[in-house]
């Protein structure tokens, strides 16, 4: 099949509409092509309506159109856009993000300011899987599209020290007296610091292990940087999500200090921490700087990385977050107040005792807010809301409800925090007419 290409669409694809045959004026998506591309394609296949084809080869090529940086690109399933040029990428997302907004119904919108950095080697965290290929212990990430392992030499998004970590790794396991545990380790997450000074390790099996201080040790010879190391069960198949990973061994510090935006967090071991080391900073920028008052909130806080931010600038911050256990450590004294409770349960007693900050800022997961925070928020009626999202369409869903409980879209900014993938971070600033 021919087409021709018309835009790329959230989660990476181009779409086009075949002009002849059955397919005419459907809807067909094809990965890894770019807006004006003239492709030749596989039959499409259909899929609840929707065509998917596989790109066979350019006709016509953008002048957008790079070559990959990283030899697995198109097999694996983590990046999708190396294929274009890095403004590119950010022209791609800019424009998903307003038309995703658009089309839930959200008008006069301000215009998207974009916040880019280091487009390779940006993230401070990888999660690999480990599994023998040819009876040689290889580790690797999933195939596109399947559950299949892809063995992979090389992950140019990740910070230099990680892929030195995971080679470390496999490099010990050769050594005949490694630990046999290590042969059946399902999958490791490494995570750095922002200048790849520490690192800690986290392993997921099975099975049982012994002598995993030593091991961890031998470890460290290889990779001096190596701060701490744990090692959990792996989630039996079909146990809750929600359930954290049993931690069977555990080897050195619980977590790392890691320094932002002029404050030093500590991020336990398996805790969430912004991805992107180089936007970090500049995100925080935006969220906080020039706000300031007597009381504000930080909803779904982590680790409190907008909190502590928050705190120069007003009396009193509230930090929420649901799994508080780090942050009830770090963000206490005059002013600081950490809340173990879900947003919704904060925001019901909050409304009942008739509190009003003067900022809220929330970073939720990927679901996004709902529903009955956005009515909540509608009778909180506070002056600024700061919104950060790591999904364009929950984001645009909340946004409508919450414009319509009376708040306005003062300011968009795309934060490329996940170059190289169709993934992207917004942040909406909200105010009241
Ligand atoms: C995207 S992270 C943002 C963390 C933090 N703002 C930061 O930048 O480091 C979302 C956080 O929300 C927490 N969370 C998830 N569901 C929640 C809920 N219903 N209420 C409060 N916190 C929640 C998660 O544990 C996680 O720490």
């Amino acid at each position: 099949m021919k087409l021709r290409i018309e835009k790329v669409v959230y989660g990476g694809a181009g779409l086009a509409h075949p002009v002849e045959g059955e397919a005419a004026g459907r809807a067909a998506f094809v990965p890894y092509t770019l807006p004006g591309e003239l492709v030749e394609t596989s039959a499409a296949e259909n899929k609840g309506g929707v065509l998917h084809a596989e790109l066979v080869q350019i006709v016509e090529a953008s002048s957008d159109r790079v070559k990959p940086k990283c030899a697995h690109f198109g097999e694996c399933g983590g990046c999708h856009y190396q294929h274009a040029n890095y403004k590119a990428q950010l022209e791609i997302k800019t424009e998903i993000l307003q038309e995703t907004l658009k089309r839930a119904g959200l008008a006069e919108l301000p215009a998207i300011e974009v916040h880019a950095g280091e487009p390779w080697g940006y993230r401070n965290r990888i999660r690999l899987r480990v599994a023998k290929v040819d009876d040689v212990l290889r580790v690797g990430y999933l195939r596109r599209g399947s559950n299949d392992f892809l063995p992979i030499a090389m992950c140019p998004i990740a910070a230099p020290i990680l892929w030195r970590a995971a080679e470390a790794l496999l490099k010990l396991a050769e050594t005949s007296n490694a630990a046999r545990w290590m042969e059946k380790i399902a999958e490791v997450e490494f995570f750095t610091t922002q200048d790849e000074s520490a690192l800690q390790m986290s392993l997921f099996t099975q099975h049982r292990v012994t002598g995993f201080d030593a091991f961890c040790e031998r470890l460290r010879e290889l990779l001096p940087e190596l701060v701490g190391a744990g090692i959990s069960m792996l989630r039996a198949e079909g146990s809750r999500r929600t359930e954290r990973p049993r931690a069977i061994a555990a080897w050195g510090a619980e977590g790392l200090s890691y320094a932002a935006a002029g404050e030093k967090y500590w991020v336990s071991r398996g805790g969430f921490f912004q991805v992107n080391r180089f936007l970090v900073d500049e995100l925080v920028r935006i969220v906080a700087a020039g706000r300031r008052g007597t009381l504000a909130w930080d909803l779904y806080a982590g680790v409190g990385l907008f909190s502590r931010a928050l705190k120069t600038s007003f009396d009193e911050v509230v930090a929420v977050e649901a799994a508080a256990d780090d942050l009830a450590k770090t963000f206490k004294g005059d002013g600081r107040r950490a809340v173990a409770a879900t947003t919704a349960e904060f925001l019901r007693g909050a409304v009942v005792q008739r509190e009003r900050p003067e900022l809220v800022v929330m970073d939720p997961p990927r679901a996004g807010v709902g529903a009955e925070v956005c009515a909540l928020l509608g009778r909180v009626a506070t002056k600024e809301i700061v919104y950060v999202s790591c999904d364009p369409v929950t984001l645009a869903r909340d946004l409508k409800a919450l414009v319509d409980f009376g708040y306005r879209i003062n300011e968009l900014h795309m934060v490329d925090m996940f170059p190289q993938t169709f993934h992207q971070e917004t942040v909406v600033v909200l105010g009241r007419p």
